[in-house]
Parts: structure tokens; sequence; C-alpha cells
């Protein structure tokens, strides 16, 4: 930077304007000069002199210009580019006056723009006869000049114009400025220069810093002029810099004004309009200069722009892995719903649509909303699971929603992001959404139609994206007549419904669910067994039981099972054994603890034992071996049938 500021390049260009004896000393003045500036002489004055200056400028340009008098003051009402004037000093009035005195007594000062009073004392005390006038305009000097000279006045001190006025006249002009005022007014040029280049530079770095900014970036004036306007701004409001430079914001951009910051001075962050298609994320800022607001300036972010880096910094800030780990394709079973299950899943994959699983506990809920998701377009984001049913109101809601530090006694410093917040961009699982209680309801509603979540005790809601995939095994139609759901939350879930029946429903399911879970679970023990052995002794068994724990309790026999694999290597497995291990496959309808299942209970019962009876080729011994019944039961069974 000191090189680009100091070195030949740079250095600061001046014109130094005046005609007469001001052009004399800047003659004399310049060439020592010669270091530190490249100061030229403009020997012209007022209309003349801007021309010249204004051709040099577009050249050449120039840092300054240094000039006197009215011709100075001209110039700076007419140029943008900063004018130093030459000043007169008390110094350089004392030395024309001893001058002028040398050559007559009767002298008159006269000086651009105002009259100094001081003079008039300084000529009561020395006896001088001295008057003093002060001019505007070319021509108000001219006549002065001819009056003084009528009045028999011989020597006239004054800036340039004055002197040639004077000369003319036949008087004696004496020039007003000394050398030291002058070479003044050129340090304070080349030092503007200097100051102005650092400006400059400044500002080129800013600029350059704007331009690189993905951030749309709009400065405004007081008046709400936009100062500058940078290319990201360009591109997300699609319109060009030139054709809004200048102009007011709120013409230009009508939703995007600055005029309430402006009259306020209040900094907004965070604010979100919609542009066109677009959803931008505004932050509105006064600007101020030593405490005086002197603009403001917005930044604008696509929404977009935002979220991805949300995403990137989310997950990487991310506490739990939430993960998907199922695939639509790793669910088992050829029966005819669960083929429709599976195909329907696929379907609902491809929208982002809420989906509504219905079915008994332990049917494979979570395991369809896992595959949904990793056959949708969040694949790879965060999956979160949550059972409504299984935490106590308080503690659901600040699972679901988070807290602020502070929000209640012994909330974690920092606050904690909610299970909505940590499944941003990815999907929420709400099992037994049936359970939750009608005041989490109603957040739950608000969060699935604003799309944000405002933690417990926060003021500001957190924009979310999230994809709900609710579950329940309660008939929700009948909860809203009975009054424990919410209608509206109802009509908002209800949208994409998965309906999955019971396992006892797809019966055919079970050989390939019981064949893969074996063989899992006989690899998991390590202890050898054969999938097969157990396979066909339990088959018939499994296909008689009314699973009312679906295939979480198929899993967990089969679990159970595997432990004693060897004993079914070895032959039949006692039956009286097999009812110690497994007793709940073998009890009767009236042991039954579920009383919605009874009714069902005992046709099913009946229906259970005429397919053992049937796999067993009709052998009733074998049959009762495979049901653990006596004889007798079984007959009793059999004949309850046609009752
Ligand atoms: N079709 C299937 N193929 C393989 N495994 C399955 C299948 N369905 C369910 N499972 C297994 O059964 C168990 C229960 O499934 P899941 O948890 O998905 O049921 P759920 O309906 O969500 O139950 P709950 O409502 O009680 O949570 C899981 O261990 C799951 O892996």
């Amino acid at each position: 930077m000191p090189d680009q500021l100091h070195g030949g390049r740079h250095r600061p260009v001046i014109l130094a304007v005046g005609f007469s004896r001001l052009k004399e000393v800047f003659r004399d003045i310049v060439p020592s000069y010669a270091a530190d500036a490249d100061i030229h002489i403009v020997d012209r004055g007022f209309d003349d002199a801007l021309t010249a200056i204004r051709e040099y400028e577009q050249s050449h340009g120039v840092d300054a210009v240094v000039a006197a008098g009215s011709n100075g003051a001209f110039l700076r009402r007419h140029l943008a580019l900063p004018v130093i004037l030459v000043t007169l000093t008390g110094f350089d009035v004392l030395r024309a006056l001893v001058i002028a005195r040398r050559q007559c007594r009767r002298i008159a000062i006269i000086t651009h723009g105002e009259t100094h009073p001081e003079l008039l004392e300084f000529q009561q005390h020395f006896g001088l006869e001295l008057e003093h006038f002060a001019y505007e305009t070319a021509a108000d000097a001219q006549r002065r000049v001819s009056d003084l000279a009528a009045r028999g006045v011989r020597a006239i001190i004054g800036p340039g114009l004055v002197t040639d006025l004077a000369e003319q006249a036949g008087l004696n002009g004496v020039f007003v400025y000394s050398r030291a005022s002058v070479e003044q007014a050129l340090d304070s040029a080349i030092e503007l220069s200097r100051i102005g280049r650092i400006e400059a530079a400044r500002r080129e770095r800013l600029d350059t810093i704007l331009q690189q900014l993905d951030e749309g970036v709009v400065a405004v004036d007081m008046e709400e002029r936009v100062q500058s306007f940078n290319p990201a701004m360009e591109r997300l409001l699609g319109m060009a810099a030139d054709k809004v430079l200048g102009r007011r914001l709120s013409q230009v951009a009508g939703q995007l004004g600055l005029r309430e910051t402006l009259v306020n001075g209040v900094t907004e962050l965070g604010g979100v309009q919609r542009i066109g298609t677009r959803t931008l994320v505004t932050n509105r800022i006064p600007i101020r200069e030593q405490g005086v607001q002197t603009g403001a300036v917005m930044t604008l972010q696509d929404s977009a722009t935002i979220q991805r880096v949300d995403r990137s910094l989310r997950s990487t800030n991310k506490p739990r892995q939430f993960a998907a780990r199922y695939e639509l394709d790793e669910i088992i079973g050829e029966s005819r719903p669960t083929r429709d299950a599976r195909a329907l899943a696929a379907k609902y994959a491809a929208t982002d649509t809420t989906v509504l699983i219905l079915g008994e506990s332990g049917t494979g809920k979570e395991l369809l909303a896992q595959g949904i998701h990793n056959a949708s377009a969040r694949r790879g984001h965060a999956f979160v699971p949550l059972n409504c049913g299984a935490f106590p109101e308080s503690l659901l809601e600040s699972e679901l929603f988070g807290f602020e530090e502070g929000a209640f006694t012994g909330s974690r410093r920092g606050g904690k992001p909610g299970l909505f917040e940590s499944a941003h961009t990815g999907t929420i699982f709400l099992d037994e959404i049936g359970e939750m209680s009608l005041t989490l309801q109603t957040r739950l509603l608000r969060v699935l139609q604003e799309h944000e979540v405002i933690r417990l005790g926060a003021t500001q809601p957190t924009p979310v994206d999230v994809r709900v995939i609710a579950a329940t095994h309660r008939d929700l139609a009948a909860a809203v007549d009975a009054g424990t759901f919410r209608q509206d939350l109802f009509y908002r879930i209800n949208i994409l419904r998965l309906d999955v029946p019971p396992l006892r429903a797809r019966i055919d399911d079970i050989h390939a669910l019981a064949q893969t879970m074996l063989t899992r679970a006989l690899e998991r023990q390590g202890a050898g067994g054969s999938v097969e052995a157990i396979r066909d002794q339990m088959m018939p068994v499994f296909l008689a039981y009314e699973w009312p724990g679906n295939i979480r309790e198929l899993e967990n026999i089969i679990e159970r099972l595997a432990i004693f694999a060897g004993e079914f290597d070895q032959g039949a497995m006692d039956p009286e054994r097999l009812v110690r291990l497994v007793p709940e496959l073998f009890e009767g309808e009236t042991d039954r603890t579920s009383a919605s299942t009874r009714p069902a209970g005992r046709s099913a019962e009946t229906a259970r034992i005429r397919r053992v009876l049937d796999l067993c080729g009709g052998n009733r011994t074998a049959a009762c071996r495979q049901l653990g019944i006596s004889r007798s039961t079984l007959w009793r069974r059999l004949s309850e049938r046609s009752v």
C-alpha cells in the first residue's frame, strides 16, 4: 500500500490555477515540489480555467486544485474536485503594506469576499492612510480600482486580478499573497491528495470485497439514494447497478426500501421477504459515522443459500446421530398387504407430504417410515424417531421443541435444540401420535403450518424444514369425535395414509420373516444350530398363532428359540419342553390378556388347530404334540366349531 501511495505512479496530481502574479509565484515554487507531486500550472481564470481543468481531469486525472481569490471561489463552486484556496495571512498583509508604503502614502487594500476589521484598528494605531474594500466579481474590482485611481490613491494591494487592474490604471499594484502562503496551499493540496488516495484505496478494497460477496449489499445515503449496489444484489434482484445507483431504493425495489431504517435508526436482522419466487433474508442496518447517521445498508441472502450453509453447519454440530437404517426393499414379506404397503411407501417417498401410518404395535411402522425417508430426497439427512407415548407431557414438549437457557429451573446452559430442530432438512417420525396431549397437538400443528419452532422460553422462532411421518395404532377419527384429538391436526396429518395390517392378517409373510430372523439370530448366537430344524418344527405353531405382538413378538420368540437351537437339532423337540420355552404360543384363548383379541380368539384358535392338523397330514397325535394340547382338548376344540 505505501508503495502505491508514494511511488512514482501515484504521485499526487495538482493543478495550480492562477494568472499574472499568482502564476509567477507558482512558477517560482513548483520546481521545489518536483519530488513530492506533479504540479501543473493552469494559466487561466473562471470559465476558461474550468474547461481546462475538466479536460486535464479527463485525460490525466487530478487529485486537487489550488487557486486564490474570486477565481478560487468560482472554481470551488463548480468543481467536484477539492479546491484549496491560497489564504491571506496577517503576515501577508503586513509585508504588502511595507512594500506599498515604501512607494507612496495613500494605500488601498482590495480583497475578495470580505473585509478585515482588524485592518481598521491597525490603520488607526499606525496612522496609515489606508482604505479597505472587498470585491465579489471582476467588474466590482474594476470599478473599485478606477474609483481609487480617480481619488488619487497611488498603491493598491490585492490578489492578481486587482494588481493587474491597478497596473492597467497606472498605479502600483502590490501582490498580497506571500510565497509562504502559496506554499502552504500547495502543501495542503498534497496532503489532501494523499488522504484522498488512502480513502480511494480503502473504497477500492471495500468494493473488491463487495464484488466478491455472495450476499447482496445495497447502501443508501440519508435521502435513500443508492450509493453502492454489488453484483450479488444485481443477481438477486435482476437489476443492473448503473440503473439503480443514485436513485431512491424504494422507487427501484419497493419492498426492499430502507426508509424506516433511515427514520428510526434501528438495526433489523433476519427479516424474511419474498421477491418473486425467492425467499430472501434481509438485514437492515443504519450507517453511523462518528455517532451521526449518514445512511443505511441492507444485505440480502437467498434463503436457499442460507439453508445450504445451515444444513452443513447443523450436520457438523449434530449432537446425536439420527439415521435411518432400513431401506424399503429390506422390509420382508411377499404377502399381498406387505407388497402393497411397500409399493405405496415407495410412492409416498417421492413426495414431501406428511404420511400417516396406521397399524398395531410391532407391525413395522417405524421400519416403513425409515424406508420412506431413505427412498426420499431427504435420504442422508436426519431421521428422528420419537415415541410420543413414552414421555410425560412436559418432557415431550421440551424434547420436541427444545428450550432456551433459563427457560425453567435447571435448564441447560445454552439451551437445547428440540427434535424438530435436530430433524431439520430430514424427517421426524412421530410414533403413537394419538397419545399426544391436546396442548402439544396445538403446538405441533403450529410447527406444521408455520414451518418454524419456538423453543420453550424463546421469543424468536427457528425455521425448520422437516417432513413428518406420524404413526398410531388408534382410530384417530374416533379420537377426534371423542374430543381427544384435534380435528385440524388430524386433517393436516391424514394426507397420505399407509395401513399396515397385523401379522395375523398376512400370515403368508411368516415363513420369510421366520427364515430371515432365524438365520440372523443363529448367527448372532454363534452357537450353531440349524435354521431348517427349528423352522420345520415351529412353522405349524407359528402359523396357528395370533401374534398380538406382531412382528416384534415373532422376533422375540425367535431370539429365544435360537438359544435352544441345539435341542431342535437332536430330533423333534419334546412338546412339553417347547410349551415351557414359548408358553405364549400355546396359551388358550381364555388365558389371553388382551380383552380386545378375545372375541376373535375362539374361532381363531379353532382355525389354528385345524391348520396345524392339516400341516400334520391329519395326524392328531402329531398335531397335539405340535400344539402342546391333549387329544381330548383337541377333540373338544374341533367339535366347538360346529356349535
Ligand atoms: N417386514 C419386516 N421385515 C423385517 N423386519 C420387520 C418387518 N416389520 C417389522 N420388523 C421388525 O419388527 C420390529 C418392530 O417393528 P417397528 O418398530 O417398525 O414396528 P412399529 O409398528 O413401529 O412398532 P411400535 O408402534 O410399537 O413402535 C422391528 O425390530 C423391525 O425390525
